[in-house]
């Protein structure tokens, strides 16, 4: 990425940089001083999305010969893996592309990745490989029972990264997201997603005039509100985990993790429609709606894991600093329609 990447350092594929966590990734990585490689093939990123300081090269993960090719191009030696397929919903719709685009090209990335000898991988993983937890928080060992195609495309892959790990000379960390939120502090980035569909995007984009309502899916939950409660991280704490994590596996190349990525704490929907009211001076008109189908009432990380493995602390949790930053992006959007 820059001329300082110290000799030690393999240089890092990110597949997905050009995606919302990918691109805060990128950053974090950069400011970090790593050299990076893009791999994308924007069917849903943005190639403005990608820092100018790392090389970007269009394309597909499950393209092995493509992959073979930039890493030996570039002596890639690790990867954070971002790309794939994002929205519940569609999952549920089309199965067969999750279980295609998220692990059967994996699947060909992980065969390329192996073959030309790369020997670290950091997984984008999800909550949502619990399904409906037993337990708040939710530990890394509880029960995995997805409850959509989505979840399970996910526990997949994470199955066989254990096997591929146990084999080869390899090791990697699976780190499971709970509800991604907020943009770069810095406003370098932010979420771009045409059409998303995530609580904290979507009241931000009604804040700043682009949707006349939001919907509040369910109002009858076993929370303390009626309404749903997630552990919403902010991106760049998740970002800074990424590179911690990639630290740790060069460190400790025999060790392989899984972990809670999230504060331990949750918001109801109504806390997170408060916070955007109080951040941006717009009453929001809300709309009560039956429940989404597939919704947990609640979903909190147990983070002890990742606060033991890591030397990671969280600095933006803060509801209302994650909210001010998805903002703050959503203005810029509104401003640039990028
Ligand atoms: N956003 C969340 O709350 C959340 C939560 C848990 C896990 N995750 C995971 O984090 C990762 C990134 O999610 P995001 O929210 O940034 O989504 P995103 O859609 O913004 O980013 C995904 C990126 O991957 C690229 N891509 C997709 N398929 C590809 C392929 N076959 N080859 C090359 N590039 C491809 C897209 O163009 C895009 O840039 C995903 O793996 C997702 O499952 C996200
Ligand atoms: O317009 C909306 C959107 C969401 N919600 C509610 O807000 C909460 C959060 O919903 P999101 O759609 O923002 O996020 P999810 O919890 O459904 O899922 C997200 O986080 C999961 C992990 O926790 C998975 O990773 C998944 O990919 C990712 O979309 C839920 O109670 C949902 O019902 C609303 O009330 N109105």
């Amino acid at each position: 990425m820059t001329d300082t990447n110290p000799t030690d350092r393999p240089t890092v594929l990110v597949t997905g940089g050009a995606g919302y966590i990918g691109s805060h990734a990128v950053l974090a990585l950069g400011d970090a001083g790593w050299r990076v490689v893009v791999l994308d093939n924007l069917v849903t990123g943005f190639r403005e999305a990608v820092d100018p300081r790392a090389t970007f090269v269009e394309g597909a993960i499950e393209d092995m010969a493509l992959v073979a090719q930039v890493i030996a191009e570039h002596g890639i030696g690790a990867i954070m893996h971002f790309a794939g397929s994002v929205v519940v919903p569609e999952s549920v719709s089309d199965p067969l592309k999750y279980y295609r685009n998220n692990t059967a090209a994996t699947r060909n990335l992980l065969e390329a990745a192996i073959g030309a000898g790369v020997r670290h991988l950091l997984f984008s993983s999800t909550a949502a490989t619990y399904g409906i937890p037993q337990a708040i928080p939710v530990a890394e060992d509880a029960p995995k029972v997805p409850i959509n195609p989505y979840g399970m495309s996910k526990l997949m892959t994470e199955a066989m990264l254990a096997d591929v790990a146990f084999t080869h000379p390899f090791n990697y960390g699976a780190l499971r997201y709970f509800n991604v939120a907020g943009a770069d502090p810095q406003g370098r980035a932010g979420q771009s997603t045409a059409g998303a569909t995530h609580l904290i995007k979507i009241a931000c984009e009604a804040a700043c005039g682009k949707r006349a309502h939001v919907s509040v899916y369910g109002s009858d939950y076993a929370t303390a509100d009626g309404t749903g409660v997630r552990d919403y991280i902010h991106v760049a704490d998740l970002a800074a985990a990424h590179v911690l994590a990639l630290e740790a596996l060069i460190a400790s190349p025999e060790e392989s993790f899984t972990l809670n990525c999230g504060y331990g704490r949750g918001f109801s929907v109504l806390e997170v429609l408060d916070s955007v009211e109080r951040v941006s001076g717009v009453t929001l008109d809300r709309r009560m709606e039956p429940r989404r189908a597939g919704d947990p009432d609640a979903l909190v990380a147990d983070n002890r894991a990742i606060l033991a493995r890591l030397p990671w602390r969280p600095a933006l949790a803060d509801l209302d600093t994650i909210v001010g930053h998805a903002l703050g992006w959503e203005r810029q959007l509104r401003r640039n329609s990028f």
